[in-house]
Protein backbone atom coordinates (compact mmCIF):
# COMPACT_ATOMS: atom_id res chain seq x y z
CA UNK A 1 0.00 0.00 0.00
CA UNK A 2 0.97 3.34 -0.86
CA UNK A 3 2.59 5.86 1.37
CA UNK A 4 0.06 8.52 2.96
CA UNK A 5 2.59 11.50 2.41
CA UNK A 6 3.34 10.38 -1.33
CA UNK A 7 0.02 9.96 -3.11
CA UNK A 8 -1.11 12.98 -5.25
CA UNK A 9 -4.97 12.27 -4.30
CA UNK A 10 -5.62 10.73 -0.99
CA UNK A 11 -9.04 9.81 -0.07
CA UNK A 12 -10.46 8.64 2.99
CA UNK A 13 -14.43 7.81 3.67
CA UNK A 14 -15.19 10.01 0.81
CA UNK A 15 -18.89 10.49 0.60
CA UNK A 16 -20.76 12.79 -1.80
CA UNK A 17 -24.60 13.64 -1.32
CA UNK A 18 -26.27 14.68 -4.54
CA UNK A 19 -30.02 16.30 -4.58
CA UNK A 20 -31.51 13.25 -1.67
CA UNK A 21 -28.88 10.89 -3.15
CA UNK A 22 -25.94 9.35 -1.75
CA UNK A 23 -23.78 9.02 -5.31
CA UNK A 24 -20.30 8.16 -3.64
CA UNK A 25 -19.87 5.69 -0.45
CA UNK A 26 -17.24 5.90 1.60
CA UNK A 27 -14.61 5.52 -0.72
CA UNK A 28 -10.82 4.85 0.24
CA UNK A 29 -8.26 5.16 -2.67
CA UNK A 30 -4.70 6.76 -3.02
CA UNK A 31 -3.59 8.13 -6.25
CA UNK A 32 0.67 8.03 -6.80
CA UNK A 33 2.29 10.84 -8.13
CA UNK A 34 3.61 11.37 -11.83
CA UNK A 35 1.90 8.33 -12.91
CA UNK A 36 -1.73 7.81 -14.93
CA UNK A 37 -4.79 6.27 -12.93
CA UNK A 38 -7.29 5.55 -14.34
CA UNK A 39 -11.18 5.84 -13.39
CA UNK A 40 -13.30 3.64 -14.53
CA UNK A 41 -17.00 2.08 -14.35
CA UNK A 42 -20.04 2.24 -15.99
CA UNK A 43 -21.87 5.49 -16.74
CA UNK A 44 -23.27 7.18 -13.55
CA UNK A 45 -21.73 5.28 -11.34
CA UNK A 46 -20.06 8.58 -10.16
CA UNK A 47 -16.65 9.15 -11.89
CA UNK A 48 -17.64 12.71 -12.69
CA UNK A 49 -18.88 13.69 -9.31
CA UNK A 50 -15.68 11.97 -8.00
CA UNK A 51 -13.29 14.51 -10.29
CA UNK A 52 -15.13 17.43 -8.60
CA UNK A 53 -14.47 16.84 -5.21
CA UNK A 54 -10.91 16.47 -6.37
CA UNK A 55 -11.10 19.45 -8.46
CA UNK A 56 -12.80 21.46 -5.51
CA UNK A 57 -16.11 21.96 -7.14
CA UNK A 58 -18.77 19.64 -5.58
CA UNK A 59 -20.82 20.32 -2.70
CA UNK A 60 -21.75 18.53 0.02
CA UNK A 61 -18.64 16.42 0.12
CA UNK A 62 -17.37 14.61 3.69
CA UNK A 63 -14.69 12.34 5.05
CA UNK A 64 -11.03 13.37 3.98
CA UNK A 65 -10.04 14.12 0.84
CA UNK A 66 -6.15 15.39 0.12
CA UNK A 67 -5.09 16.61 -2.79
CA UNK A 68 -1.08 17.78 -3.54
CA UNK A 69 -0.48 17.80 0.34
CA UNK A 70 -3.56 20.06 0.97
CA UNK A 71 -7.62 19.47 1.92
CA UNK A 72 -9.46 19.74 -1.94
CA UNK A 73 -10.79 23.00 -2.41
CA UNK A 74 -8.36 24.92 -1.13
CA UNK A 75 -7.37 28.14 -2.46
CA UNK A 76 -3.95 27.33 -3.12
CA UNK A 77 -4.48 24.13 -5.14
CA UNK A 78 -6.47 26.27 -8.02
CA UNK A 79 -3.14 26.90 -10.21
CA UNK A 80 -1.76 23.44 -10.04
CA UNK A 81 -4.43 21.59 -11.06
CA UNK A 82 -5.78 21.67 -14.58
CA UNK A 83 -9.52 19.89 -15.17
CA UNK A 84 -10.56 19.11 -18.68
CA UNK A 85 -14.72 18.75 -18.38
CA UNK A 86 -16.95 16.43 -20.56
CA UNK A 87 -18.07 19.40 -22.68
CA UNK A 88 -15.06 21.08 -24.28
CA UNK A 89 -14.69 24.87 -23.09
CA UNK A 90 -13.50 26.23 -26.23
CA UNK A 91 -14.98 29.33 -28.00
CA UNK A 92 -15.86 28.83 -31.67
CA UNK A 93 -15.70 31.92 -32.95
CA UNK A 94 -12.04 32.45 -31.75
CA UNK A 95 -8.68 30.68 -33.49
CA UNK A 96 -7.05 27.96 -31.49
CA UNK A 97 -4.28 30.67 -30.28
CA UNK A 98 -7.15 33.02 -29.51
CA UNK A 99 -8.17 31.00 -26.86
CA UNK A 100 -5.31 30.09 -25.45
CA UNK A 101 -4.72 33.47 -25.37
CA UNK A 102 -7.72 34.27 -23.51
CA UNK A 103 -7.36 31.68 -20.88
CA UNK A 104 -4.07 32.61 -20.46
CA UNK A 105 -4.85 36.27 -19.51
CA UNK A 106 -7.15 35.09 -17.05
CA UNK A 107 -4.62 32.52 -15.10
CA UNK A 108 -1.70 34.96 -15.35
CA UNK A 109 -2.71 38.09 -15.90
CA UNK A 110 -0.61 41.85 -16.61
CA UNK A 111 0.99 43.65 -19.23
CA UNK A 112 4.34 42.47 -17.83
CA UNK A 113 3.67 38.78 -17.81
CA UNK A 114 2.61 39.10 -21.92
CA UNK A 115 6.18 37.79 -22.85
CA UNK A 116 5.84 34.91 -20.21
CA UNK A 117 1.90 34.28 -21.80
CA UNK A 118 3.31 34.09 -24.92
CA UNK A 119 5.52 31.38 -24.58
CA UNK A 120 3.27 29.59 -22.60
CA UNK A 121 0.58 29.31 -25.26
CA UNK A 122 3.28 28.58 -28.17
CA UNK A 123 3.99 25.63 -25.63
CA UNK A 124 0.73 24.16 -25.10
CA UNK A 125 -0.34 24.22 -28.95
CA UNK A 126 2.76 22.34 -30.08
CA UNK A 127 2.45 19.75 -26.60
CA UNK A 128 -1.41 18.71 -28.32
CA UNK A 129 0.38 18.92 -31.70
CA UNK A 130 -1.93 21.54 -32.97
CA UNK A 131 0.83 23.96 -33.83
CA UNK A 132 -0.43 23.70 -37.99
CA UNK A 133 -4.24 24.31 -36.77
CA UNK A 134 -2.86 27.47 -34.39
CA UNK A 135 -4.84 30.28 -36.15
CA UNK A 136 -7.78 28.15 -37.43
CA UNK A 137 -11.40 28.65 -35.44
CA UNK A 138 -11.84 26.22 -33.16
CA UNK A 139 -15.58 25.87 -34.68
CA UNK A 140 -13.87 24.73 -37.55
CA UNK A 141 -11.77 22.24 -36.20
CA UNK A 142 -12.46 18.36 -35.61
CA UNK A 143 -13.91 16.66 -32.32
CA UNK A 144 -10.84 15.79 -31.35
CA UNK A 145 -9.02 18.69 -32.64
CA UNK A 146 -11.71 20.45 -29.95
CA UNK A 147 -10.89 18.19 -27.58
CA UNK A 148 -6.85 18.93 -27.64
CA UNK A 149 -7.67 22.58 -27.34
CA UNK A 150 -9.47 21.80 -24.08
CA UNK A 151 -6.52 19.66 -22.72
CA UNK A 152 -4.14 22.65 -24.33
CA UNK A 153 -5.98 25.16 -21.56
CA UNK A 154 -5.87 23.09 -18.87
CA UNK A 155 -1.74 22.43 -19.07
CA UNK A 156 -0.71 26.23 -19.61
CA UNK A 157 -0.07 26.67 -15.78
CA UNK A 158 1.99 23.38 -16.30
CA UNK A 159 -0.11 21.65 -13.58
CA UNK A 160 1.37 18.84 -10.69
CA UNK A 161 -1.75 17.31 -11.21
CA UNK A 162 -4.28 16.83 -14.73
CA UNK A 163 -8.13 15.73 -14.02
CA UNK A 164 -9.54 14.40 -17.74
CA UNK A 165 -13.30 13.44 -17.84
CA UNK A 166 -13.50 10.89 -20.38
CA UNK A 167 -11.33 12.89 -22.82
CA UNK A 168 -11.83 10.78 -25.35
CA UNK A 169 -15.41 9.82 -25.62
CA UNK A 170 -16.41 9.80 -29.21
CA UNK A 171 -13.36 10.09 -30.79
CA UNK A 172 -12.11 7.45 -33.27
CA UNK A 173 -9.53 4.71 -31.81
CA UNK A 174 -6.61 6.46 -34.06
CA UNK A 175 -7.12 9.97 -32.24
CA UNK A 176 -7.74 7.91 -29.28
CA UNK A 177 -4.29 6.03 -29.26
CA UNK A 178 -2.85 9.24 -30.06
CA UNK A 179 -4.60 10.96 -27.06
CA UNK A 180 -3.74 7.93 -24.68
CA UNK A 181 0.61 8.72 -25.88
CA UNK A 182 0.29 12.54 -25.40
CA UNK A 183 -0.79 11.47 -21.41
CA UNK A 184 2.09 9.30 -21.23
CA UNK A 185 4.75 11.78 -22.95
CA UNK A 186 3.43 14.26 -20.33
CA UNK A 187 3.36 12.60 -17.49
CA UNK A 188 6.83 11.00 -18.18
CA UNK A 189 8.41 13.84 -19.24
CA UNK A 190 7.30 16.29 -16.68
CA UNK A 191 5.91 14.09 -13.64
CA UNK A 192 2.75 15.37 -13.80
CA UNK A 193 -0.02 13.01 -12.47
CA UNK A 194 -3.11 12.19 -14.52
CA UNK A 195 -6.25 11.37 -13.22
CA UNK A 196 -8.05 10.67 -16.24
CA UNK A 197 -11.69 8.60 -16.29
CA UNK A 198 -13.17 6.53 -19.05
CA UNK A 199 -16.20 4.15 -19.17
CA UNK A 200 -14.25 2.09 -22.16
CA UNK A 201 -12.89 -0.79 -20.08
CA UNK A 202 -9.88 -1.09 -23.15
CA UNK A 203 -8.55 2.41 -21.89
CA UNK A 204 -7.80 0.77 -18.77
CA UNK A 205 -5.21 -1.19 -20.10
CA UNK A 206 -3.53 2.03 -20.37
CA UNK A 207 -3.31 3.09 -17.30
CA UNK A 208 -0.44 2.93 -14.36
CA UNK A 209 -3.10 2.25 -12.11
CA UNK A 210 -6.64 2.12 -11.75
CA UNK A 211 -10.12 2.93 -9.66
CA UNK A 212 -13.20 0.53 -11.04
CA UNK A 213 -16.57 2.14 -9.49
CA UNK A 214 -19.70 0.88 -9.65
CA UNK A 215 -22.74 2.48 -7.90
CA UNK A 216 -20.88 5.05 -6.13
CA UNK A 217 -18.67 2.34 -4.98
CA UNK A 218 -14.98 1.31 -5.53
CA UNK A 219 -14.45 -2.30 -6.58
CA UNK A 220 -10.84 -2.01 -6.93
CA UNK A 221 -8.03 0.53 -6.53
CA UNK A 222 -4.83 -2.08 -8.24
CA UNK A 223 -2.61 -1.64 -11.33
CA UNK A 224 -4.28 -3.56 -14.44
CA UNK A 225 -1.41 -6.33 -14.33
CA UNK A 226 -2.56 -7.02 -10.35
CA UNK A 227 -5.98 -6.95 -11.29
CA UNK A 228 -6.11 -9.62 -13.70
CA UNK A 229 -3.69 -11.89 -11.47
CA UNK A 230 -6.16 -11.59 -8.79
CA UNK A 231 -9.18 -12.09 -10.61
CA UNK A 232 -8.09 -14.86 -13.03
CA UNK A 233 -8.83 -12.93 -16.49
CA UNK A 234 -7.05 -11.84 -19.42
CA UNK A 235 -8.56 -8.45 -19.80
CA UNK A 236 -8.95 -5.45 -17.09
CA UNK A 237 -13.18 -5.36 -18.69
CA UNK A 238 -13.27 -9.55 -17.03
CA UNK A 239 -11.37 -8.31 -14.18
CA UNK A 240 -14.62 -5.73 -13.59
CA UNK A 241 -17.08 -8.22 -14.70
CA UNK A 242 -15.48 -10.53 -12.27
CA UNK A 243 -15.42 -8.54 -8.97
CA UNK A 244 -19.20 -6.83 -10.42
CA UNK A 245 -19.84 -11.24 -9.61
CA UNK A 246 -18.04 -11.39 -6.66
CA UNK A 247 -19.61 -8.43 -4.68
CA UNK A 248 -23.04 -9.32 -5.84
CA UNK A 249 -22.37 -12.54 -4.61
CA UNK A 250 -21.33 -10.94 -1.26
CA UNK A 251 -24.18 -8.94 -0.75
CA UNK A 252 -26.51 -11.66 -1.40
CA UNK A 253 -25.09 -13.50 1.07
CA UNK A 254 -24.78 -11.15 3.89
CA UNK A 255 -28.44 -10.37 3.11
N1 LIG B 1 -26.88 17.69 -10.53
C1 LIG B 1 -27.19 16.50 -10.03
N2 LIG B 1 -28.13 16.36 -9.08
C2 LIG B 1 -28.44 15.17 -8.57
N3 LIG B 1 -27.88 14.01 -8.97
C3 LIG B 1 -26.95 14.09 -9.92
C4 LIG B 1 -26.56 15.32 -10.51
N4 LIG B 1 -25.62 15.08 -11.43
C5 LIG B 1 -25.43 13.73 -11.43
N5 LIG B 1 -26.23 13.16 -10.53
C6 LIG B 1 -26.31 11.71 -10.22
O1 LIG B 1 -25.10 11.33 -9.60
C7 LIG B 1 -24.70 10.02 -10.03
C8 LIG B 1 -23.28 10.07 -10.50
O2 LIG B 1 -23.21 10.91 -11.66
P1 LIG B 1 -21.82 11.19 -12.40
O3 LIG B 1 -22.07 12.22 -13.45
O4 LIG B 1 -20.78 11.47 -11.38
O5 LIG B 1 -21.53 9.76 -13.06
P2 LIG B 1 -20.47 9.37 -14.20
O6 LIG B 1 -19.93 8.05 -13.81
O7 LIG B 1 -19.51 10.48 -14.40
O8 LIG B 1 -21.40 9.20 -15.46
P3 LIG B 1 -21.06 9.48 -17.03
O9 LIG B 1 -20.01 8.47 -17.40
O10 LIG B 1 -22.36 9.23 -17.70
O11 LIG B 1 -20.60 10.88 -17.11
C9 LIG B 1 -25.69 9.61 -11.12
O12 LIG B 1 -26.58 8.70 -10.57
C10 LIG B 1 -26.39 10.89 -11.50
O13 LIG B 1 -27.73 10.63 -11.82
Amino acid sequence: MMNYSEAAVRARGLTVRRADRTVLRGLDFAVPPGRITGLLGPSGCGKSTLMRAVVGTQAKVTGTLDVLGRPAGHAALRARIGYVTQAPSVYDDLTVRQNLDYFAAVLDPGRARRPARRDAVVRAIADVDLTPHADALAGRLSGGQRSRVSLAVALLGAPELLVLDEPTVGLDPVLRRDLWELFHRIAAERGTTILVSSHVMDEAERCHRLLLMREGELLADDTPDALRARTHTETVEAAFLHLVDEAAALQGSTR
